[in-house]
């Protein structure tokens, strides 16, 4: 549903992308893997639309996204949580989590209740400010927040980074669940191969911007992890 094709994307000058070519198919979780810096976050941004591609395609049930703005791929169905989570500080959790319906094909509805009940801590801290959430709060709120749009395709980037285990716990069952609904299609950037085997179909690993390889969870083997994966 998903592809991505040949793109080539960077900063400035320099080109941090190159050629990455992967599809990401309805009701599978596609880990994207690869050392500090290879390029994950990038890739993300710009299935996104946050940043412009240079060269190639990124492409949803085979409509061309490439040249449509963030708002328009999220009304699309693209959910993104973004790495840093990117909560607004001094808005209320409640606040935080309309904002994603502001990503919805159709104005003026509530927060679907599928969204909320997969963070039962939400609700109990709905006129807190962002800002004053722990981490993994944060994080619950961000993933939450891009739920509320009911996307079709989710963007996950890093999710557990310096999160407590129990919220790892958590968000490992959340996407489990999404995923056994069969409906929605995950890209999860991840640095933990533990919590990628747990949760993942496929792979692609990232070195020097391009795809080095790929594969289903189950083949990821020891000498693949230390020759693209191990610092
Ligand atoms: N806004 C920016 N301006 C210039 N260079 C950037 C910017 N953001 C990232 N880079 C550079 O692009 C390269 C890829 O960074 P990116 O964040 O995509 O990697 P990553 O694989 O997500 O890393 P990590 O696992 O540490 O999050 C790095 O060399 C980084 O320094």
């Amino acid at each position: 549903m998903l592809a991505v094709q040949q793109l080539e994307a960077g900063y400035g000058e320099s080109v941090i992308l190159r050629n990455v070519t992967l599809e990401v198919k309805q009701g599978e979780v596609v880990c994207l893997l690869g050392r500090n810096g290879v390029g994950k976050t990038t890739l993300m941004k710009s299935i996104m639309g946050v940043l412009k591609a240079r060269k190639g395609r990124v492409t949803y049930y085979g409509d061309d996204l490439t040249k449509r703005t963030p708002g328009q791929r999220a009304k699309r169905g693209i959910g993104y949580v973004p790495q840093g989570r990117e909560i607004f500080p001094q808005l209320t959790v409640f606040e935080n989590l309309l904002l994603g319906l502001e990503a919805s094909p159709e104005k003026g509805r509530v927060v679907p209740e599928s969204a909320i009940a997969k963070f039962p801590v939400l609700p109990t801290m709905y006129g807190r400010r962002g800002g004053d959430l722990s981490g993994g709060q944060q994080q619950q709120l961000a993933f939450a927040r891009a739920l509320a749009s009911q996307p079709e395709v989710l963007l996950l980037d890093e999710p557990c980074e310096g999160i407590q285990p129990s919220i790892v716990d958590d968000i490992r069952d959340v996407i489990r669940s999404i995923k056994s609904d069969g409906k929605t299609a995950i890209l999860l950037a991840e640095q933990s191969l533990e919590f990628v085997k747990s949760v993942g179909d496929y792979f692609y690993i990232l070195e020097k911007g391009s795809v080095a390889w790929e594969g289903n969870c189950e083949s990821l083997s020891d000498e693949v992890i230390r020759r693209y994966l191990t610092v």
